[in-house]
């Protein structure tokens, strides 16, 4: 998505990056548990990306330290991101994983990525991705072609076109592994995924809140995964394959 489209719908209007209403006590879960322990490399790549007018829109690191603790429990070595933007939940991925470990990460603008490039190489974790720039749904249908990928990746992360989550679904099912990990981001939507659909919601969030619903429901009834919502963030949704 283009930053012009994003202004347009108001994202960078956002009160809150994340669902807990009350600033004191993210900070207070940031500077006891995220801060301390946060790499040095993915603080500058945060300082960095607050600069950007659509740091919003970046995964917020108490996410980032999720993802980075999940890839390490479930022994992940091939991962795929869908959303990269400046590279946060990237580069925690990518420091989470093995030297010899991959990331097939796919977003439609390289500049955000350019961004982040310097602090992911110095990092020494830029030999694990493999950055492809274009829209994320034919990635996809061309990965599928090839027998060779399907149940091949262990953990992938979607923080893309929320238009498309349910898109994504159907192809990165096939993608993971059974027993693989999928994360789907944003699955609470600002909280508003509980709300009457003519509830007072900002235009970015209602714009996109049936594609959550829709969503939600989708994988409540999916009987190939096993979920797990979390509230971290804007709301995580980790489906583990069963089947
Ligand atoms: C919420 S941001 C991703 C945040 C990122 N995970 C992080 O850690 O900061 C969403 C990203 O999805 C990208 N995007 C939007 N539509 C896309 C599409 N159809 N295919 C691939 N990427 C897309 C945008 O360019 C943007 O960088």
């Amino acid at each position: 998505m283009a930053e012009e489209q994003y202004q347009e719908i108001g994202i960078t209007d956002l009160a809150h990056k994340t669902l807990l209403q009350s600033d004191a006590l993210y900070q207070y879960i940031l500077e006891t548990s995220v801060f301390p322990r946060e790499h040095e490399c993915l603080k500058e790549l945060r300082q960095i990306t607050e600069k950007h007018p659509l740091s919003l829109i970046a995964t917020p690191p108490d996410e980032g330290q999720l993802i980075n603790m999940l890839v390490k429990l479930i022994n992940a070595k091939n991962t795929m991101e869908i959303g990269v933007y400046t590279g946060y939940s990237l580069l925690s991925t990518a420091l989470a994983l093995p030297h010899d470990g991959k990331i097939l990460a796919m977003d439609v603008n390289w500049e955000y990525y350019e961004l982040g490039l310097p602090i992911i190489e110095k990092a020494g974790v830029a030999h694990k991705i493999d950055f492809r720039e274009g829209p994320a749904l034919p990635l996809l249908d061309q990965l599928l072609i090839d027998e060779n990928n399907k149940g091949a990746f262990d953990f992938v992360f979607v923080d893309a076109d929320k238009n498309n989550y349910l898109n994504y679904h159907k192809r990165v099912i096939e993608l993971v592994k059974v027993g693989g990990l999928i994360g789907y981001d944003n699955t609470l939507w600002s909280g508003s995924v509980a709300s009457p659909p003519d509830a007072p919601m900002m235009d970015y969030v209602k714009e996109f809140r049936s594609y959550l619903v829709e969503l939600n429901k989708y994988l409540a009834h999916d009987s190939r995964i096993e979920i797990c919502q979390l509230p971290v963030g804007d709301g995580i949704t980790l489906c583990r394959r069963i089947m």
